[in-house]
């Protein structure tokens, strides 16, 4: 499935075996968060990859900065890192964080939105797409240790988790705050926050383009935990081995039982998604109001 992704991106990549990656960092052993010996670290300079063979546990940490915004390459190759380690039965759990400070993600890339090509947002939302199919439907206990901002896209990430974990910081919001940006949350989006709030809570949410601080996530059921800013790896760590204690055959075929019927609408229509996408992101007004929100954040700096 995964070269459907990014293909031109995907192409380029997969040419090559994985450690001889022109950006990869094969192998490297030594400590790291979660830290101790045997952790061995692979990926790519913006999604790196830290793995503790011994636990059976991974940790991927998007790392572009200024913001960790999810760019077609961002996208690839964390579909790459996931699919890799899916492939190896060293490992049942991954934990999904930032390594840029006070943001887990600001969400997909305006920029990959804007000013671009038909075929440009046909790849780009392809790959949007396969993303989210992979996290959403993923062999692997999957955990948000979200230790940062967490608008629209950047919450989709986290929402594909089967658990949350929120640092207590005022500043990290989380929320799909689409409309906002005069934009609409896509109906898989929404699909992905009603399992998870329940339709009440995501109606007003996605209408208002709700961003929670973490009190207010918690209490919405957006997140389930809230800790300490210092904690939030060690607490995606407990609660991992809580979901790894359970046999992985049942809780794989539960987890499918729960989620497929959500993935299985966007699968079964996966064309007409990106054709209904190409037609909406093309409108002369929604690229008015993507630049005006561009224009705005990069103001906001001056
Ligand atoms: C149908 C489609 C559904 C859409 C789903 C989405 O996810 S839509 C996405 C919805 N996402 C949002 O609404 C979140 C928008 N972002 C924010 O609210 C803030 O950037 C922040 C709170 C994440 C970080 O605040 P901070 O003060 O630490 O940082 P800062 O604000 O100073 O920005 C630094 C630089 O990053 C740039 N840049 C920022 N975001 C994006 C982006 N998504 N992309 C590209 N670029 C982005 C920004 O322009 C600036 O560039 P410059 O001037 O250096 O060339």
């Amino acid at each position: 499935m995964a070269l459907m992704v990014g293909a031109r991106v995907l192409a380029r990549n997969l040419l090559r075996p994985w450690s001889r990656l022109p950006d990869a960092v094969p192998g490297r052993t030594g400590p790291a968060a979660g830290g101790g010996d045997g952790v061995r670290c692979f990926g790519s300079p913006r999604v790196l990859v830290e793995t503790d063979p011994a636990k059976g546990v991974a940790v991927i940490k998007l790392k572009n900065p200024p913001v960790n915004s999810l760019s077609l390459e961002v996208l690839t190759e964390f579909v790459i890192s996931l699919e890799k380690l899916e492939n190896d039965k060293t490992f049942r759990g991954v934990i999904v964080t930032s390594d840029c400070p006070g943001i887990f993600s600001a969400g997909l890339d305006l920029t990959e939105m804007c000013g671009k090509s038909q075929a440009h947002y046909a790849e780009y939302w392809r790959a949007v797409q396969e993303l989210w199919l992979r996290l959403y439907l993923s062999n692997l206990v999957v955990i948000a240790a979200i230790n940062g901002v967490s608008p629209a896209g950047g919450c989709l990430i986290s929402l594909t988790c089967d658990y949350r974990v929120l640092a207590d910081n005022p500043k990290y919001s989380i929320g799909l705050n689409e409309t906002l940006l005069g934009i609409v949350a896509p109906s898989w989006f929404k699909d992905t926050l009603v399992n998870t709030v329940g339709h009440r809570t995501a109606e007003r949410a996605l209408q208002l383009g709700l961003l929670f601080p973490p009190a207010e996530a918690l209490r919405v059921g957006i997140v389930d935990q809230v800790v300490p800013e210092d904690q939030v790896h060690s607490a995606a760590l407990s609660v991992m081995a809580r979901w790894l204690a359970i046999p992985d055959h049942a809780r794989q075929l539960t987890k499918n039982l729960m989620r497929k019927p959500t993935a299985d609408r966007l699968v079964k229509q996966r064309d007409a998604d990106i054709q209904y996408f190409l037609q909406f992101i093309s409108r002369d007004s929604i690229q008015k109001s993507l630049r005006v929100y561009l224009d705005k954040l990069r103001q906001k700096k001056g």
